[in-house]
């Protein structure tokens, strides 16, 4: 259980988190808000990078700048911006991710987990490529990777969908609830899409200016009260044929200029 009371931060003078108190548990929660609403801050002070005021536990265990270990075993964190110039290979850049557990020697057990991590996510015959050679998506996944081949109990992701095609969007997403799902993760994902909130999140945080203006079910968040009130945008949620929920901005957005 991942628990914030009071939670704010400033980065010089202005508060860009604001008493935010809230509680994961294991699964899937997707933060959403705006440009600017404060969402890498967040996952910023989850991640130890960044010290807030107000208290972070996990487990009833404080946290903090002043517990590095708990990092690094317990917490994967993959930021927004992955450095992706660096001299290393993918099988490196992945191995990295273990970099907790490693000694001089590497076992044939971790070099096998790192090759089961690429193949998992689709990009095993990369593994000998400099990262500098790979697309922006594919940088992504080796990003992924590296957060996952750790095996953490709570998994942070900011923006994990950039760069990434719509197959490989769902892939990834596919891939994050399972891991997920299996292995009883707390999972929290910035992300900007408000279909794939609904469709892959357990529960929903809507960060605005700083606060929580929502928190709970995707169905009961993602409303087009909320989507005007936080985005300024009118916007309809409609049922699929299996009763699955979508926002609905068709007749909303201007007409073509092809259309007669
Ligand atoms: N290093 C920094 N120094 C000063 N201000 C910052 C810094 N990083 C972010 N901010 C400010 O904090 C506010 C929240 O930024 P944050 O990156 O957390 O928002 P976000 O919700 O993740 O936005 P986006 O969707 O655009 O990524 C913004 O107003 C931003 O300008």
């Amino acid at each position: 259980m991942l628990q914030l009371t009071n939670v704010s931060y400033q980065y010089t003078h202005r508060f860009v988190l604001q008493g935010v108190s809230l509680q994961f548990g294991a699964g899937i929660t997707a933060i959403i808000g705006p440009n600017g609403a404060g969402k890498s801050t967040l996952i910023k002070c989850l991640a130890g990078v960044l010290t807030p005021s107000g208290q972070i536990q996990v487990n009833g265990r404080q946290v903090g700048a002043a517990y590095p270990e708990f990092y690094t075993e317990v917490i994967s964190y993959l930021p927004q911006a992955v450095a992706t110039d660096a001299a290393i290979t993918v099988f490196e850049m992945v191995l990295l991710g273990l970099l907790n557990s490693l000694s001089l020697y590497v076992s044939d057990e971790q070099i096998e987990h790192v090759y089961t991590t690429l193949d998992e996510l689709g990009i095993g015959e990369l593994a000998s490529a400099y990262i500098h050679e790979l697309s922006g998506g594919q940088q992504q996944l080796v990003a992924i990777a590296q957060a996952l081949v750790k095996e953490p109990a709570i998994l942070l992701l900011d923006e994990p969908l950039n760069s990434l095609d719509i197959q490989h969007q769902f892939e990834m997403l596919n891939l994050i609830r399972s891991v997920t799902d299996q292995k009883g993760l707390t999972t929290l994902i910035a992300l900007h899409d408000l279909n794939l909130a609904m469709r892959y999140a357990d529960q929903v945080v809507v960060l605005h200016q700083g606060h929580v203006y929502a928190y709970g079910a995707p169905e009961d968040v993602i409303t087009p009260s909320m989507i005007q009130a936080v985005y300024g945008v009118d916007a309809q949620v409609d049922a699929n044929q299996d009763g699955t929920l979508f926002v609905n901005l068709k007749g909303l957005l201007p007409a073509s200029p092809n259309q007669p």
